[in-house]
């Protein structure tokens, strides 16, 4: 379970503009094992930042993150033994093969080789990777990186998962393949988190939802619970009334 309380983050402000941006401003909510919770936004709402905080990279101004109960500015490093993370730079190496780009991490977690190698045929079939998983990175497609990076994110079997806009860049089968395997974690009791700017992706997959405008929480529920608080017919309704404006939530 990951806990967020009262999270802001400030960045100084650059160039002819100096003025501070405030890229998180007291964003709170908790993120249930066995649930999918989406965080949703347009571009630039504070998503990337919040997770950021989540996964340890970055320290808040205030507020703090708990992650199975343990603060994360007490005690940092067993935090991220339980996390998987795929962040927004997915950053694999490129001369690395993807299996060796996941074993790689599988090491530096403490795996044997044997270990390693079961647990990344798990992955590579349920992720559907078989045919590029001996290929060098370089020239993959952004499928085929984030596959690898979401592979590599979960080859320690965490109990944790934070996702930033997985489906980014993902044809419409990869994602349906993608979609599946995240209830697959779900119903594996894990504590899993997304993030994303397209409506229809969080209302397919989540059981609760947060939306995040301008750093804030503008509302937070399960998708019937949106509906009822804003009265809408459907939940693209219920978003854009949410939100505001329909800038940024589409495909
Ligand atoms: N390192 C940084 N330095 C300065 N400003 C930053 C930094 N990181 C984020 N910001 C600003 O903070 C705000 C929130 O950015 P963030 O990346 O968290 O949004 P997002 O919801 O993930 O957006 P997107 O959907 O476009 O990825 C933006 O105005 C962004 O320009």
């Amino acid at each position: 379970m990951i806990v967020a309380e009262h999270l802001r983050k400030t960045f100084p402000g650059r160039g002819k503009d100096n003025t501070p941006v405030i890229a998180v401003d007291d964003v709170s909510f908790i993120a249930r094992d066995g649930e999918i919770t989406g965080l949703l936004g347009p571009n630039g709402a504070g998503k990337t930042t919040t997770l950021r905080m989540l996964y340890t990279l970055m320290t808040p101004d205030a507020g703090r993150v708990l992650v199975d109960g343990i603060d994360v500015a007490s005690d940092a490093e067993r935090v991220r033994r339980s996390l998987g993370v795929l962040p927004d730079a997915r950053g694999v190496y490129k001369r690395l093969t993807a299996r060796e780009n996941i074993a790689y991490f599988g090491a530096l977690h403490g795996m044997t080789p044997a270990e390693i190698a079961a647990r990344t045929a798990t992955l590579a079939q349920a992720l559907q990777m078989e045919d590029f998983l001996d290929r060098a990175t370089e020239g993959f497609s952004q499928g085929q990186r984030t596959k690898t990076a979401i592979a590599r994110a979960l080859i320690h079997d965490p109990k944790n998962v934070i996702l930033d806009e997985p489906t980014n860049g993902l044809d419409v089968m990869t994602t349906r393949g993608l979609r599946g395997f995240l209830k697959t974690l779900r119903a594996e009791g894990r504590c899993v988190i997304f993030s994303s700017h397209i409506m229809q992706e969080v209302a397919a997959l989540c059981d609760r939802i947060v939306i995040i405008a301008s750093g804030r929480v503008t509302a937070q529920g399960t998708p019937d619970e949106l509906r009822a608080l804003t009265g809408a017919a459907n939940l693209e309704d219920a978003f854009v009334q949410l939100i505001g404006s329909e800038e940024g939530l589409h495909a």
